[in-house]
């Protein structure tokens, strides 16, 4: 499934799959599922995570998710393999193999997520077709399914009330606004499944503006890819879910090669 391929991409995932350890990180809304109204319906294209699972059964090679969602949603959704390494909530949750801590709040991160969570249901109440989603450590206004408009407004509302929380963090997304009680980016979940991993190179992909924070912790050694339009720090980009496919299938397939044939860095 090379054909299509810019040849600098196909060159970049040949030269990449030659590394000793290599982890394939993937952000999910937007990169291996794509974007749908409904939060609780997004699913990963067949064909994306069928390659997942046959790079997750190459030797010396690891996947990862690294997403936005709450650990227990991106299991839903994402369906992982049990060898596939999870970061949710931005970084906040992280599951590296049984014995994961588990996520816990303080006494004055609870309450802060109380009270966010109250602003987003009175926002919700107020604003037709927005929705609430709650994680652990956070609370999503939806807006995809809301008038521009309606959009808009009940987003600078949600903006403003939250940021009046002391120990909130707002992050912006494709119609969504994220609030956290704690402070993470996917920057900090690549750099601990580097560790957990050892991997001596590294490939993400992320279609949003949170994954630019993945992307910017990537070094020389290692191949960011942008899904979508937008601006990126990326050194290569696709235009879809659908086109990301591809990427991994021919990642997989050189991978395959260059383990069996014994060529390394
Ligand atoms: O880091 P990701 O895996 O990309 O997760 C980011 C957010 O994704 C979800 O919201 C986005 O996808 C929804 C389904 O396609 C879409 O309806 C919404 O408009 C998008 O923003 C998820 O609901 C969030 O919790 C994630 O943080």
């Amino acid at each position: 499934m090379k054909d299509g391929l810019a040849p600098e991409l196909l060159e970049a995932l040949r030269a990449i799959s030659r590394t000793q350890r290599l982890l394939v990180a993937l952000d999910f809304d937007g990169t291996l599922a794509p974007i749908v109204e409904r939060a609780e319906h997004a699913r990963a294209l067949p064909a994306s995570a069928a390659a997942v699972r046959e790079l997750a059964a190459l030797p010396r090679t690891y996947t990862a998710f690294i997403s936005g969602r709450a650990l227990d949603s991106l299991r839903v959704v994402a369906s992982p393999g049990e060898e596939t390494l999870l970061i949710g909530s931005h970084g906040a949750e992280v599951f590296t193999g049984p014995g994961s801590p588990a996520l816990t709040l303080d006494d004055a991160q609870a309450l802060a997520l109380r009270e966010a969570t109250a602003v987003v249901e009175s926002v919700v109440a107020t604003y037709p077709g927005t929705r609430l989603e709650a994680k652990p450590a956070g609370v999503v206004l939806h807006t995809r399914t809301a008038d521009d408009d309606v959009a808009l407004a009940a987003t600078e509302s949600a903006r403003k009330q939250l940021a009046a929380i002391a120990g909130v963090h707002l992050k912006d997304g494709k119609r969504v606004l994220e609030t956290s009680v704690i402070s993470s980016d996917k920057g900090q979940g690549i750099e601990l499944l580097r560790g957990a991993t050892d991997a001596t190179a590294v490939v993400f992909a992320g279609d949003d503006v949170t994954d630019e924070d993945a992307i910017g912790a990537l070094g020389p050694q290692d191949l960011g890819i942008r899904i979508g339009p937008g601006a990126s720090r990326a050194a290569h980009r696709v235009d879809s879910p659908e086109d990301f496919t591809a990427v991994l299938e021919a990642l997989s397939e050189l991978r395959r090669t260059a383990v069996e044939s014994g060529v390394q860095y």
